[in-house]
C-alpha cells in the first residue's frame, strides 16, 4: 500500500448493532416487546457507534414504522451512524427517500443483493455483471446525501468496478470466514479477506465487515484484515445480550475491536 493510502486507515473500528433479532421476538406478539427503540437507546448508551437494520420486503422483522423510529432516536445521537442495508431494487431506497421526506437522519445505505424472501443474506453483488443496473441507485443514494456501501464477496478484483461504479465503501460478506473459524482455513479464509480488503482501500473505498460475526472471530478480523472501518453484527451480539444484557454485550465487543 502506498503511504498515503497507510495515513488514511480508519484508527478505529466502528461497531454497528444490528437490531433485526429484536424486532424478529417483538413480531411474535402484538405486546410491542422487546422494544427495538428501548435496544437501540440501551446499545448506544453502552457505547455502540452505530445502529443497523435491514427491512425486508416481507417484514418479517424490521418494519417500517421500525426506520421511522429509530432514524427519530437517532437524531438524538449526532454523533452516532444510522445505517440501513436492503436490496434497491426491492423497498430499499422508498424507506431511505421517507426519512428524507420526514428530514430524519439516515447516514448509509448498504446495497444487499437478496431475493424477496430469502433466509439471510448469502452473497455479494456481482460485479461488472450488476455495474450498469446499480449505477443509477447509487447516484441516486447520494442525491440524498447517503454514503453507499455495496454488499461484496471477499473478491480483489471486483473492488475496483465497485469504485468505478461510485460506491464508498464495500461490505465484506464474512459469513465464509466465521464458518472457517477456529478450523484449518481460518488462515486462508483471513488473507483473502485481507487481500480482498486491501485491494478495496488502494482504490479508494472504505472497508465495512459484516455477517456472522461474533465474540470469538471478531478480533482476529479486525486485526488481521486492514482498515475495517466498521461492522455490523446482529445475530450473535443478540444472542450474547439475551445472556448478558445490552450493556455488558456492547462493551465486550468494543473490546474484541480494541486495538490496544
Ligand atoms: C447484509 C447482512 O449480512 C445482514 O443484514 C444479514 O442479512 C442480516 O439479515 P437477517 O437478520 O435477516 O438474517
Ligand atoms: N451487515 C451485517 C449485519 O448487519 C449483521 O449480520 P449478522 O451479525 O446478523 O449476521
Amino acid at each position: 500500500m502506498t503511504q498515503a493510502t497507510v495515513n488514511s486507515l480508519p484508527t478505529k473500528t466502528h461497531l454497528s448493532v444490528n437490531l433485526n433479532k429484536v424486532a424478529l421476538v417483538r413480531n411474535t406478539r402484538h405486546l410491542g416487546i422487546p422494544s427495538v427503540t428501548r435496544a437501540a437507546t440501551l446499545c448506544l448508551q453502552a457505547g455502540a457507534d452505530g445502529i443497523t437494520v435491514h427491512p425486508r420486503p416481507d417484514a418479517r422483522h424490521i418494519r417500517a414504522d421500525d426506520v421511522r423510529e429509530l432514524a427519530a432516536l437517532m437524531k438524538a445521537w449526532p454523533d452516532r451512524e444510522f445505517n440501513v442495508e436492503g436490496n434497491p431494487f426491492q423497498n430499499l431506497m422508498d424507506c431511505v427517500q421517507d426519512l428524507r421526506e420526514r428530514q430524519l437522519p439516515v447516514h448509509q445505505v448498504t446495497f444487499v443483493p437478496d431475493g424477496e424472501d430469502q433466509f439471510t443474506s448469502d452473497h455479494g453483488w456481482n460485479l461488472p455483471a450488476d455495474n450498469e443496473r446499480l449505477r443509477p441507485l447509487i447516484a441516486q443514494a447520494h442525491a440524498l446525501g447517503l454514503r453507499v456501501s455495496l454488499f461484496m464477496d471477499a473478491e480483489p478484483a471486483a473492488m475496483a468496478h465497485a469504485k468505478a461504479l461510485g460506491a464508498d465503501r464495500i461490505e465484506l460478506y464474512t459469513e465464509p470466514y466465521a464458518a472457517a473459524w477456529g478450523t484449518p482455513e481460518q488462515a486462508t479464509q483471513l488473507a483473502r479477506f485481507a487481500a480482498a480488503a486491501q485491494a478495496a482501500l488502494e482504490v479508494g473505498l472504505g472497508v465495512n465487515a459484516g455477517h456472522d460475526l461474533n465474540r470469538d472471530n471478531l478480533a482476529a478480523f479486525v486485526r488481521q484484515v486492514p482498515g475495517v472501518a466498521e461492522v455490523s453484527i446482529g445475530h450473535a451480539l443478540i444472542a450474547d445480550a439475551l445472556e448478558l444484557g445490552y450493556t455488558a454485550t456492547v462493551q465486550a465487543y468494543q473490546t474484541c475491536l480494541s486495538r490496544d
